[in-house]
């Protein structure tokens, strides 16, 4: 392994994960995987499909864990962690889910209030303060009475963003935060990610296949295949860091290191051929 692809330690990571190893059916997502977040940046996770990018967010929250290795969130090793300080952990990170998954009976201003309705006991009018404060800040202050049926695609996302933050978190996960948008709504949502991560002072991670997104938005971006990290760098450069994965993986090509078959046992075995190579 060259140095580009090792995880340099850092102390000014917020999520640092360690030998992580996971295994999920008997197929290995992760291999003694190691990365760094830095604390305050936008980073990008990037690589092919099923690769584990969704997974490692799930580590990151808790949601699953390895058969070994760590996960440190903001000093806490995560797999460790009991329940209640896995609550309390998740309370101070965002998630915009793939599907912005917003409440289809609420209104725009409910959906952003619902977390706060779920867990805590404040007073309407704070709540009120509280959601019209992250409504202006993604810029929908005005359409906080209508419904998701009535949102494009990039208001929906915008109105998951606004809900994500609703708890001033330290930490936003974005899972492929861009699929489906049109080039303005895009665009908004780039300006908006790296706006929330100036002006809240938070780190951002992201989940993404599109690279000229990555590259306007993200400091740092890693390349996890094969359960590993086998690039990492500036966003704008690594596509040609001259590399085989990223060769196939920035360059779109269909034979690479990366695997066209889905990992399967013996074929001529499968087909019932006795003995089969
Ligand atoms: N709960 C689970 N149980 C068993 N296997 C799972 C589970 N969740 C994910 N997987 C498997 O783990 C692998 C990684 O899935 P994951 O969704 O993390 O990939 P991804 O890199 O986010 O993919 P994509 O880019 O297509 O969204 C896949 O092979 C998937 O089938």
């Amino acid at each position: 392994m060259t140095d580009s692809v090792r995880a340099k330690p850092d102390d000014s990571a917020i999520v640092r994960v360690r030998g992580l190893t996971t295994v999920l059916n008997g197929k290995t997502i992760f291999d003694a995987l190691d990365l760094d977040i830095p604390r305050g940046k936008v980073t990008a996770i990037m690589g092919p499909s099923g690769t584990g990018k969704t997974t490692l967010l799930k580590h990151i929250t808790g949601q699953m864990r390895g058969q070994s290795g760590e996960v440190w969130v903001d000093g806490r090793n995560v797999p460790a962690l009991r329940r209640e300080q896995l609550f309390e952990l998740r309370e101070r990170i965002g998630y915009l889910f793939q599907n912005s998954a917003l409440l289809t009976d609420f209104d725009v201003f409910e959906n952003v209030a619902f977390p706060l309705r779920q867990h805590t006991a404040l007073p309407e009018v704070l709540i009120r303060n509280i959601v019209l404060t992250k409504l202006q800040a993604v810029g929908l202050r005005g359409a906080a009475r209508l419904l998701p049926s009535e949102l494009s695609g990039g208001m929906a996302r915008r109105v998951a963003l606004a809900r994500a933050i609703v708890f001033d978190p330290m930490l936003i996960l974005y899972d492929e935060p861009f699929v489906g948008l049109d080039p303005i709504a895009l665009n908004q949502v780039l300006k908006l990610i790296r706006t929330l991560n100036e002006t809240l002072g938070i780190t951002s991670v992201l989940v993404a296949h599109e690279l000229a997104a990555v590259q306007q938005v993200a400091d740092h971006v890693y390349l996890i295949a094969n359960g590993k990290v086998v690039a990492q760098g500036d966003p704008k450069t690594i596509a040609s860091d001259g590399s085989p994965w990223t060769r196939q993986f920035f360059g779109g090509e269909a034979d690479g290191p990366v695997p066209f078959q889905y990992p399967a046992g013996d074929y001529a075995a499968s087909l019932g051929f006795k003995g089969g190579a």
